[in-house]
């Protein structure tokens, strides 16, 4: 089964092509990176995948359901998440929590296993220890790092995941794919996420696809071992 099935994708801004005949597919359990140049159609491609843009040709899709034949829930987090403004809640616990409350599979009161959760995914971008701090007293990075904590505590099938490590120390950023590792492989989540920083990611992804271009012509998947639709990843 696949989670995310791109089919020959094609897309083009205003007459402008920017992505040519692209492939590939994420399976649940399977950590992936999209990498390539600035302006190379990433954020495009994503937001293809998410259908927020439509491809002129080919197809972008995202199951409906997940392994267990649940509505598939899809965590995304758009670049600059962090400009986000918050009304209410306005502290970062109760930000998160939110998140909790948000996946319907879990529309009842918080027990102690989703305050464990949420516990779990604060310390995770090391943001427990300002977990009362009022949201509009923090900084730009920190705001960054308890919207990734709310994707988490929502505890979707599938991340969808825009250059979410911008402005993480290395330190920060290790313990940020481990936590992605760990989710693929414990809990079998599919995750596809851009990145700039593939050296200190490969001991931790399972593929990578990287957009690149001949000359003049639009961006395509470069790689067929990654870009061919089948994975290496055994279960
Ligand atoms: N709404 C838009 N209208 C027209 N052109 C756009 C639009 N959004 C992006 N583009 C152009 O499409 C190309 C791909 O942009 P995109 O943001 O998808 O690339 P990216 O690989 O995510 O870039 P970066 O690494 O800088 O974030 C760029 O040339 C960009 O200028």
């Amino acid at each position: 089964m696949d989670y995310i099935t791109v089919d020959n994708l094609s897309f083009s801004y205003d007459d402008e092509p920017v992505l040519q005949d692209i492939n590939f597919t994420v399976q649940p359990g399977e950590f992936v990176i999209l990498t390539g140049e600035n302006g190379a159609a990433k954020s495009t491609l994503l937001k293809s995948v998410l259908g927020l843009l439509k491809p002129q040709e080919g197809s972008a899709a995202i199951s409906k359901t997940n392994t267990r034949g649940e509505k598939l829930m899809v965590g995304y987090a758009p670049q600059q998440i962090s400009s986000f403004n918050i009304g209410f809640p306005s502290k970062v616990l109760e930000f998160v929590e939110s998140g909790r409350y948000q996946n319907n599979r879990w529309f009842k009161r918080l027990d102690s296993e989703d305050h464990d959760h949420v516990k779990k995914a604060l310390e995770s971008v090391g943001m427990w220890d300002l977990r009362n701090k009022k949201i509009g007293e923090l900084s730009g990075g920190q705001k960054q790092r308890i919207a990734l904590a709310r994707i988490f505590a929502t505890d979707p099938d599938l991340f969808v995941l825009d250059e979410p490590t911008t402005g993480m120390d290395k330190e920060s950023r290790e313990r940020f794919y481990r936590l992605l590792r760990h989710n693929s492989r414990v809990h079998n989540k599919a995750i596809l996420m851009v990145t700039h920083e593939h050296e200190d990611i490969k001991e931790y992804m399972d593929r990578q696809i990287t957009l690149r271009r001949k000359e003049d012509s639009p961006w395509r998947c470069f790689s067929m071992d990654s870009c061919s639709g089948h994975s290496k990843h055994q279960h």
